[in-house]
């Protein structure tokens, strides 16, 4: 079973305005509830790829509930530790450029935490612990990190997407996959990507650290992925970008998918580049006929450190 983890949910509030104006009164014709998070949107791309798993995390609040009956709707199963306070509305404003406003995650008690922990240790070998999105400063990263350790105790593949100072402590971990995109990379080691050998520069640093595969995203120029035995680059296809959010996440899902039926890195990094950008191109998460239809669109060859980019 492929558990996805979401410890700060939220529902993504979508406004299309077509020209926004900070400081304005702008006005919206078009609006979208769409539950987020970034294990949620994984889970939510994994069942429209033909492939079960549970939702994992914490949710609360009426927001909680809405984000609960919408996964519940779509068949997904999820197995959500109820918080008191409510989860929180990340705003998204779709206009010339894309703004987005998240909120904070939640506070959460030492008995949330540990029923966390009993999830993760019912875990069985060959299960994958998909821990995604942000995770609040107020939890030790030890917590993490225990949950990792107990992961890889039971042979439970761990995949990590996140941010901030947790990525670095995190990546202490036998890590399966991790999903920076650039930016994120560059906050890792205190530097700025900006082409794609700084990109494999740091990610087959990670890789010498330990971590299986690091996949560098890096929006509508693709993504690498590096192994110990290999990088590949994959260049996204083209089409009309209409919302951008969830595409990494659609890239993890697409990935991890593919990668739990076939083993195979290769077929597993088209399929999740195909789903990066096929929800770049929708307004929600892609369908598996758009990811079907783009995945000879992705071109990909191998990296070599000698490329100019
Ligand atoms: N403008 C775009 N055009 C085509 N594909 C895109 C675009 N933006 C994102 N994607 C696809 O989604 C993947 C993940 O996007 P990215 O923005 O790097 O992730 P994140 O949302 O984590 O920042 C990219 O590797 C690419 O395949
Ligand atoms: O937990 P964070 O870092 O605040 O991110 C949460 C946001 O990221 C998303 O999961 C989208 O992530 P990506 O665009 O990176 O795929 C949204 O649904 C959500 O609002």
């Amino acid at each position: 079973m492929i558990y996805t983890c979401t410890i700060s949910p939220s529902i993504d509030y979508t406004v299309y305005v077509p020209e926004f104006e900070s400081g304005k009164l702008n006005r919206s014709e078009e609006v979208h509830y769409y539950p987020g998070g970034k294990g949620i949107n994984v889970s939510r791309v994994l069942k429209r790829l033909g492939i079960t798993s549970q939702a994992l995390g914490y949710a609360g609040g009426f927001t909680g509930q809405y984000i609960k009956d919408f996964l519940k709707n779509e068949e997904i199963k999820t197995d959500f530790i109820e918080t008191s306070t409510i989860t929180r509305i990340n705003v998204k404003v779709k206009s010339t450029q894309e703004t987005e406003l998240n909120g904070p995650g939640p506070e959460l008690s030492t008995s949330q935490l540990l029923a966390l922990t009993d999830k993760v240790q019912a875990m069985k070998k060959g299960d994958w612990f998909v821990l995604c999105g942000s995770l609040p400063e107020s939890i030790a990263f030890e917590f993490f990190l225990e949950l990792a350790t107990q992961c890889e105790k039971k042979g439970v593949r761990f995949v990590l997407d996140t941010s901030g100072p947790a990525l670095k402590q995190l990546l202490k971990a036998s890590v399966f996959l991790v999903k920076p995109n650039q930016y994120e990379l560059g906050e890792l080691f205190g530097v700025e990507i900006s082409s794609v050998s700084d990109a494999f520069y740091y990610a087959r640093r990670l890789v010498e650290e330990g971590t299986e595969n690091v996949i560098v995203s890096m929006g509508g120029d693709g993504a690498l992925l590096v192994t110990k035995d290999f990088a590949l680059i994959a260049k996204a296809p083209a089409g009309t970008v209409v919302n951008t959010v969830g595409s990494g996440d659609s890239l993890v899902a697409g990935f991890i998918g593919c990668y739990s039926l076939t083993e195979d890195s290769y077929q597993a990094f088209r399929t999740g580049v195909a789903s990066g950008s096929a929800t770049a191109f929708r307004s929600d998460l892609c369908q598996v006929e758009d990811v079907e239809k783009l995945l000879g669109q992705v071109e990909i060859y191998p990296f070599e450190e000698k490329e100019v980019t």
